[in-house]
């Protein structure tokens, strides 16, 4: 048989025959155009003496196995990347190709021959190599994803523990105010769980007297992108009423605009409170809860103001107890105290609610009257005041009466400042004081 009809050109492998003896009987031209050598030139060589000292021992060992045993043999191009020194056509010398060789047996005409089958692998194993990488890449990318996904549900888990132990009350609402979480505390704090107040904005819930305020302030913060901050009473649905602080920072979607805000909420009543009655005292007397001297003086210079553009009068009063000293040095200081406290109580009801009333010092008081036009209206006023007073007081184990005398200044008439008023008003105070004494001698004394 013609050799050459077994080992056709046409196929892209590259064939070689070997004879018994292990010397090359023919290969195809596949193989030609790589080893450099054409199939005559190698006709008879072994494959050393054909390829040079770079053949892979384990190519003539499998060679060698097929022809004496018949087995047949793959040289995976995992374990033996180049066996042959094999090149790609027209490539040079530089790189040498991978390759995939098949041996198998032939037994022709009672001997064994052994065709050698030599596949071109370098782009596969390219491919591969590539494939790996990839794969490579894949597993890493995988690894950071579930490294992140766990980082994720660990910080997500943190939040939401977070969130449940927090003291203050936490909220995210969107840019209606419409609120899209809520941690335990804030529902607590709200008197409502979320799915009762999801889908209405928060600000609903406050009392209608705050909405428009709060309202405005939010809206603001969602135009101006800045921070939420207000403070207002808030009564649950259960009628219990605190001073909350809503404190939010805006809260932006993928395109910039603002999605919504993300804040807290803290029962602020103790501090309320607590601001209030520190407001209170510091304005205030603490025995008989009448303005105090300083806060008085405030308010009259600003009521001289007003009553300049207006062109009102106004009428101060200074009122100081006759005697005093005598309830005190007679019934102690206590029975002093429930005195100047029901003194107070007297003047205060005596006027209106617009008028203003002091404790100005131990038992002096002052009062200022706007719109005090009509002296006759004055007098009739200082008139009631006197008769006030003097009703008997309690003092428990007895009955007490006290006079007072009072001095009258007038705006624009007897000054037009807080202190030219305040001393013409004290000495018209100690002239009816004088008168008084002169009149009756005495003036607290015992019922
Ligand atoms: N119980 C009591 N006494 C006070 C208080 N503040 C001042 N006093 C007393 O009020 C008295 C005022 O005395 P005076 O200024 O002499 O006044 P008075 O005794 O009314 O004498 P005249 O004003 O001249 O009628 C003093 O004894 C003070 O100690 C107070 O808060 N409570």
């Amino acid at each position: 048989m013609d050799c050459c009809q077994l080992l056709p050109d046409c196929v892209d492998i590259g064939l070689i025959l070997v004879g018994q003896d292990g010397r090359i009987l023919v290969w195809n031209r596949w193989i030609e155009e790589r080893a450099g050598l054409s199939s005559e030139q190698a006709l008879g060589l072994t494959l050393s003496e054909a390829f040079g000292p770079h053949v892979d021992p384990r190519v003539a060992l499998v060679i060698r196995e097929a022809l004496d045993f018949g087995w047949s043999a793959r040289l995976s191009h995992a374990l033996h990347p180049m066996p042959l020194p094999l090149f790609p056509p027209g490539g040079g010398r530089a790189e040498r190709m991978k390759q995939s060789i098949d041996v198998t047996s032939l037994p022709l005409g009672g001997t064994n021959q052994c065709l050698v089958q030599v596949r071109d692998v370098t782009e596969t194993v390219r491919r591969e190599a590539l494939l790996k990488q990839q794969a490579r890449q894949l597993r890493a990318d995988l690894h950071r994803l579930t490294r992140a996904q766990t980082e994720l549900q660990r910080s997500e888990m943190r939040f939401r523990e977070l969130a449940r132990q927090a003291p203050a009350g936490l909220f995210e609402a969107d840019a209606q105010a419409c609120c899209t979480f809520l941690n335990e505390r804030c529902e607590q704090l709200l008197g409502q769980e979320l799915v009762a107040v999801a889908g209405t904005p928060w600000i609903n819930l406050l009392p209608f007297s705050e909405q428009t305020r709060v309202r405005k302030s939010w809206c603001q913060a969602v135009e101006s992108a800045t921070r939420f901050s207000e403070e207002f009473r808030f009564t649950r649905p259960d009628g219990s009423y605190l001073w909350m602080r809503a404190e939010a920072g805006p809260l932006r979607d993928e395109s910039g605009r603002i999605g919504g805000f993300i804040g807290t909420m803290l029962d602020v009543t103790d501090l309320h409170e607590r601001a209030t009655r520190n407001e209170f005292r510091a304005n205030h007397d603490g025995l008989t809860s009448l303005l105090n001297r300083d806060r008085f003086e405030r308010h009259l210079r600003a009521a001289i103001s007003g009553a300049r553009e207006v062109s009102d009068r106004l009428a101060l009063l200074f009122i100081d107890l006759d005697d005093f000293k005598g309830i005190n040095d007679n019934h102690g200081h206590n029975a002093g105290d429930t005195v100047l406290k029901a003194v107070a109580g007297r003047v205060r009801r005596v006027l209106r609610s617009e008028d203003l009333v002091a404790r100005y010092g131990g038992d002096e008081f002052a009062v200022l009257i706007a719109g005090a036009g009509d002296p006759h209206n004055i007098d009739t006023i200082i008139g009631k005041i006197n008769q006030a007073v003097a009703m008997p007081i309690n003092l428990g184990h007895c009955h007490v009466r006290v006079a007072c005398s009072v001095g009258l200044a007038v705006f624009p008439d007897h000054g037009t400042d807080p202190a030219s008023l305040l001393n013409h008003a004290d000495k018209a105070m100690y002239c009816a004081k004088r008168t008084r004494c002169a009149d009756s001698g005495s003036s607290s004394e015992p019922v």
